[in-house]
């Protein structure tokens, strides 16, 4: 078959070989379009027809993407970022497009040229007063925060700082509370109670069920610090995972080792991505508004709040100490809820 069918219908002639001064190896070569039909512009090809997919694997600039294979079921392809996406990095749970050989066969490479517009963001920076923030994951519905109730002792400052997190990225959280074998889980779920964070306690010996119900047919973002237990989890959600548990070196753990998230896939469907790398939630970009915005109720009440208002007992004019006050108890351990989270972040927003 010819080059290009499209020329066979009278379509012009694709761009030359060489299209733009800066462009690197791959863009040396424009690909024909497949429908032939659309005429390449000199400076910025058209990615009309490129190839849907979904980013599952970020490793040292190289992606890992999931598109339809040629027999419809997911075939994954290394692709690397178009320079034209200028400093847009690409995350997993992206959805993106491709250009150039995305068939997936051995030593191929295929370019991302387009990243979707991101539903959610899960974002942290490396610490709470840098700046610079980076996204973890994309598209997540949710992040489930994996904790013991026990061995090792929850960090509630960390929880905290995800449940925080999650708010501010536009997902839900979920408290995944394991090793229930040793400790009651409930004075996790009243301490979040107030705030309607949904919660499921599990061990190793409990039954996946009440997880897999909130897992399954979503995209969820498993986070968890050292030792809870989330590796275990892991490994019976998707047993072909095959993630290391309880090893004291990171050294050769996993497949993915030096990736900051996998995406893997539930058999049951819904997917999990697992963040073997991230031990942290660093909030310097989330303000006091970002929190409070994941509340209908407590957000419509702050609107008469004054501008910045941080809303902690500590900020005089704020509305909110009114606004419970005017309704059932219930609202005063709300808003208590609400500001322990605002007070474990801390330093939330400018000016606060
Ligand atoms: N008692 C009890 N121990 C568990 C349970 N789940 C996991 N463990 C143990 O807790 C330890 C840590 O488990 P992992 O699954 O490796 O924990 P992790 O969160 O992946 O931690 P890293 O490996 O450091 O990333 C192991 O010794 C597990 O056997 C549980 O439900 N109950
Ligand atoms: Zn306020």
């Amino acid at each position: 078959m010819g080059r290009d069918a499209g020329d066979a219908r009278g379509s012009p002639a694709l761009s030359p070989r060489r299209h733009d001064a800066r462009s690197d190896e791959d863009d040396v070569r424009v690909r024909p379009s497949r429908r032939g039909s659309r005429p390449r512009t000199r400076t910025r090809p058209s990615h009309a027809d490129a190839v849907p997919g979904l980013v599952v694997a970020v490793d040292r600039g190289r992606m890992t993407v999931r598109v339809e294979g040629p027999d419809g079921r997911p075939v994954e392809v290394t692709a690397m970022r178009a320079r034209e996406l200028g400093r847009h990095g690409v995350v997993v749970g992206d959805r993106v497009r491709l250009v150039g050989d995305a068939t997936g066969r051995p030593d191929t490479l295929a370019r991302i040229v387009v990243i979707e517009e991101r539903t959610t963001s899960l974002r942290r920076t490396a610490d709470d007063t840098d700046p610079t923030e980076r996204v973890v994951v994309a598209n997540a519905d949710q992040l489930v925060i994996v904790t013991a109730v026990a061995d090792p002792d929850p960090a509630l400052g960390f929880l905290d700082r995800c449940v925080v997190a999650a708010y501010a990225g536009g997902l839900e959280p979920l408290l995944c509370l394991t090793k229930t074998d040793l400790a009651s889980p409930q004075p996790l779920l009243d301490r979040y109670a107030g705030l309607d964070v949904d919660a499921v306690p599990m061990s190793r010996e409990a039954p996946l069920d009440p997880l897999l119900d909130r897992l399954d047919g979503r995209m969820s973002v498993l986070v968890g610090q050292s030792g809870v237990g989330k590796s275990t989890l892991v490994n019976r959600l998707v047993p072909d995972a095959d993630r290391a548990t309880g090893e004291v070196t990171k050294v050769g753990k996993g497949r993915h080792t030096s990736s900051s998230a996998v995406l893997l896939d539930l058999p049951g469907g819904g997917s999990v991505i697992d963040t073997p790398g991230i031990r942290s939630f660093g909030l310097a970009h989330v303000t006091a508004e970002d929190v409070v915005a994941a509340f209908d109720d407590v957000a419509e009440a702050a609107v008469d709040c004054p501008p910045g208002c941080g809303h902690t007992a500590e900020d005089p004019d704020c509305v909110l100490d009114a606004w419970a006050d005017a309704g059932p108890t219930a609202r005063r351990e709300r808003l208590e809820s609400l500001r322990r989270l605002l007070d474990a972040v801390g330093q939330l927003g400018p000016g606060y």
